[in-house]
């Protein structure tokens, strides 16, 4: 089949046409009925460390080798920072950040806010937009905030700008992301991990923590 015949299956199949896309785009927007979201009476005082939600995590664990190291802190209303060095490790094209560890990194610090509003959530859609190529050794300035909660749904956005905090935006990303119950991780995840983190009590305290509401 030539390339031509290939692209115009593609326009006509109904499984790739614009549907999908028109979905993307909703599914990112709040419902009129959204509210906005509130930060948790003992949420982490604003500058306040928030330390890794599990030790392995890639994103934040600090157990994790492989991972990003992630430090984030808790920031003003529903709201989190942190800064991440894109190194050598890191590269997609010869020396700039590869662009979905980029978007890992952004996926993290929005995750992050679930430290501010004591709910267990996990990425259900990540839209990220690179608008400039991040070279190896810069420090990325991450911040997210949530933007509105519709039942089990949240509404957050983020970015990341190389150098400073006011420096360039490099990195745009807005996600939706969905409340889970602890059990979520205990059903899905793996039984040798799963026994492990059960195990730590500290692990056990804050999850089990987040999951009563004010
Ligand atoms: C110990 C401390 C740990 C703390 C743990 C913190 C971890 C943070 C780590 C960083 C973040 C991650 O990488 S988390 C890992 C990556 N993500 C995942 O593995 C999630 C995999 N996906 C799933 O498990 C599932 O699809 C869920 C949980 C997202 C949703 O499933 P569900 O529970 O059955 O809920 P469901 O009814 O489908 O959806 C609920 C509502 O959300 C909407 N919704 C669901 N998915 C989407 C979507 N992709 N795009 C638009 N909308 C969506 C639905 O339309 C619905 O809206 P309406 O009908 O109510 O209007």
């Amino acid at each position: 089949m030539s390339p031509a015949w290939h692209a115009r299956d593609r326009l006509t199949d109904p499984a790739v046409r614009s549907a999908s896309v028109s979905a993307t785009k909703t599914s990112l927007t709040p419902p009129d009925d959204a509210v906005p979201p509130v930060r948790h009476p003992d949420a982490p005082a604003p500058g306040e460390p928030l330390g890794a939600h599990y030790a392995q995590c890639f994103g934040c664990g600090t157990e994790q080798p492989h991972g990003l190291h992630l430090d984030a802190r808790a920031g003003e209303g529903v709201s989190v920072t942190a800064e991440f060095t894109v190194r050598p490790e890191h590269q997609g094209a010869p020396g700039l950040a590869h662009g979905g560890l980029l978007a890992t990194a952004m996926d993290e610090i929005l995750g992050s806010l679930n430290w501010l509003m004591h709910t267990i959530s996990v990425t259900g859609r990540l839209e990220t937009d690179f608008l400039q190529p991040v070279p190896v050794d810069s420090v990325l300035h991450l911040t997210a905030r949530a933007t509105a909660r519709h039942g089990r749904k949240i509404y957050c956005t983020a970015t990341g700008r190389v150098g400073g905090p006011d420096g360039p935006l490099a990195v745009r990303a807005d996600a939706l992301f969905v409340e889970v119950k602890v059990e979520h991780f205990v059903d899905h995840g793996r039984k040798d991990e799963i026994e492990a983190a059960m195990a730590d009590p500290d692990t056990v305290r804050r999850a089990r923590a987040f999951e009563v509401n004010p």
